[in-house]
């Protein structure tokens, strides 16, 4: 189980907010994360990610203490066991699809399952100029599953394709998510963005 209770005060555009969540989450599933811009969803994330400190609580993750502030426990960000996709895929232009993998695991099977399961397993050996934007974003997922994250943080990862490309896209995670059984956050501006993925919603700030 994933235990979150943080709370954090913003330097918000009209003034202090504060961000506050509170809330259970069951491994293997899709949490959506909407709200409005300012409101403190990708500062939500980071907190996750241990690039941000909370101001007070604390995050379990199947139990252990990623973060207390009551027993100044605070996890370093490369000790917390997330992947983090962002919005603009930020790949290593010089690197090969695989590369961007092996740079992330030595596991060459994983690799190899990985490449199938994205259906990059042809490309591999193409830089990130060469692939659509739809096979950019894949391989970003690709690079922060292949350390077998407990979580999976996305940050608007859908906002720079296309409508098409972006509904190929999803159709294709859902089904990748559910056969690794990923934990997975996903931030949208678009509250119906992402209605393929079954999963819990919560609102960040109020609509
Ligand atoms: N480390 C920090 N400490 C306090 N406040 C912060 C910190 N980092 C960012 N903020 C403030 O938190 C507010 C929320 O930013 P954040 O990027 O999390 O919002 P968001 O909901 O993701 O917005 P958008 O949808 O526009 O990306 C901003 O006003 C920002 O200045």
């Amino acid at each position: 189980m994933i235990s979150i209770n943080i709370t954090k005060k913003l330097r918000g555009h009209g003034g202090q907010l504060v961000l506050y969540v509170t809330k259970q989450f069951v491994p293997g599933s899709v949490t959506k994360i909407y709200g409005p811009s300012g409101a403190g969803k990708t500062t939500f994330l980071k907190i996750i990610a241990g690039l941000i400190t909370p101001d007070e609580g604390c995050i379990t993750v199947n139990g252990i203490a990623w973060a207390d502030t009551n027993k100044r426990i605070n996890l370093p960000a490369q000790k917390r066991r997330t992947g983090f996709v962002f919005q603009d895929y930020a790949l290593f232009p010089n690197m090969t699809v695989k590369q961007h993998l092996q740079y992330a695991t030595n596991d060459a099977k994983w690799i190899a399952e990985l490449l199938m399961l994205g259906k990059l397993d042809n490309l591999s050996d193409q830089k990130p100029l060469y692939l659509s934007g739809g096979q950019q974003q894949r391989l970003a997922v690709l690079r922060a599953l292949a350390i077998k994250p407990d979580i999976l943080l996305m940050d608007e990862p859908f906002s720079a394709l296309d409508n098409r490309t972006k509904t190929e896209l999803i159709a294709e995670l859902v089904e990748i998510f559910k056969q690794l059984n990923c934990t997975v956050f996903i931030v949208s501006h678009n509250r119906h963005e992402l209605d393929a993925f079954a999963g819990e919603e919560i609102c960040i700030g109020e609509e």
